[in-house]
């Protein structure tokens, strides 16, 4: 395969939301593209990133590497400008999204990319609620230094489960801190008084079935 090439852009002002099933941060027409690798010739844009996690740090990444799992898994999902004119309209073609997804381990080093998120979620507790992140976020940041990586064709992990995306999982994880991941468990799945944590929203990987799983060691 090619090698993956990002053209990412360091953004301020990004709005990040809780969507009741965690927290998302939006990009739209961001300028951070993604292109090569398992991509063909099609140039990929960055829409918006989120995270899944679990309730103890044993679990929470919806891909396992022989049969581990992580304490979490960050996502960025990106959709092919070159064929499609919306996100909607690509996620309904295989080759539509392309996802990064990057492994959290539980470390002492907090990752200060992450702080810039954590240190808004007290904004956005309720479902619904929304804030600006006054910080400059540059994606890259969220990359392991290693960019070994494995791809194959998937689907969306939460309904409606399309089958659009184009998976690049990294084999190297990043480093955050049980702190940061229990700042992500005090989201509330609700709109108003009632509390419902949001303390796991990963969901379990599916059979590989007869697809292929290729991997590529930067
Ligand atoms: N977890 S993930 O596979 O990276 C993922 C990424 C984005 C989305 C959001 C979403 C993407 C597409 C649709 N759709 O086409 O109806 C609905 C929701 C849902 C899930
Ligand atoms: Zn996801």
């Amino acid at each position: 395969m090619k090698k993956l090439t990002f053209a990412y852009e360091s953004q301020s002002d990004l709005r990040i939301l809780n969507t009741g099933h965690g927290w998302k941060v939006e990009a739209p027409q961001s300028g951070s593209r993604l292109e090569g690798g398992p991509l063909g010739e099609d140039i990929y844009q960055l829409e918006q990133f989120h995270c899944h996690w679990g309730e103890t740090s044993a679990e929470g990444s919806e891909h396992t590497v022989d049969g581990r799992a992580y304490a979490g898994e960050l996502h960025l999902v990106h959709w092919n400008t070159t064929k499609y004119q919306s996100f909607a309209e690509a996620a309904q073609h295989p080759d539509g999204l392309a996802v990064l997804g990057v492994f959290f381990d539980v470390g002492n080093e907090s990752n200060d990319e992450i702080e810039k998120i954590v240190s808004t979620l007290s904004e956005i507790k309720f479902k619904g609620q929304f804030t600006d992140i006054p910080d400059v976020i540059d994606p890259t940041t969220f990359l392991p230094s290693g960019l070994g990586y494995w791809t194959y064709l998937g689907s969306l992990t939460t309904p409606p489960c399309n089958e659009c995306v184009i998976w690049i999982v990294y084999k190297e994880p990043i480093t955050v801190t049980e702190e940061q991941l229990v700042q992500f468990r005090c989201l509330s799945a609700c709109s108003g008084e009632a509390e419902e944590f949001i303390v796991k929203n990963y969901r379990p990987p599916q059979p590989l079935g007869n697809r292929a799983l290729r991997e590529c060691n930067a």
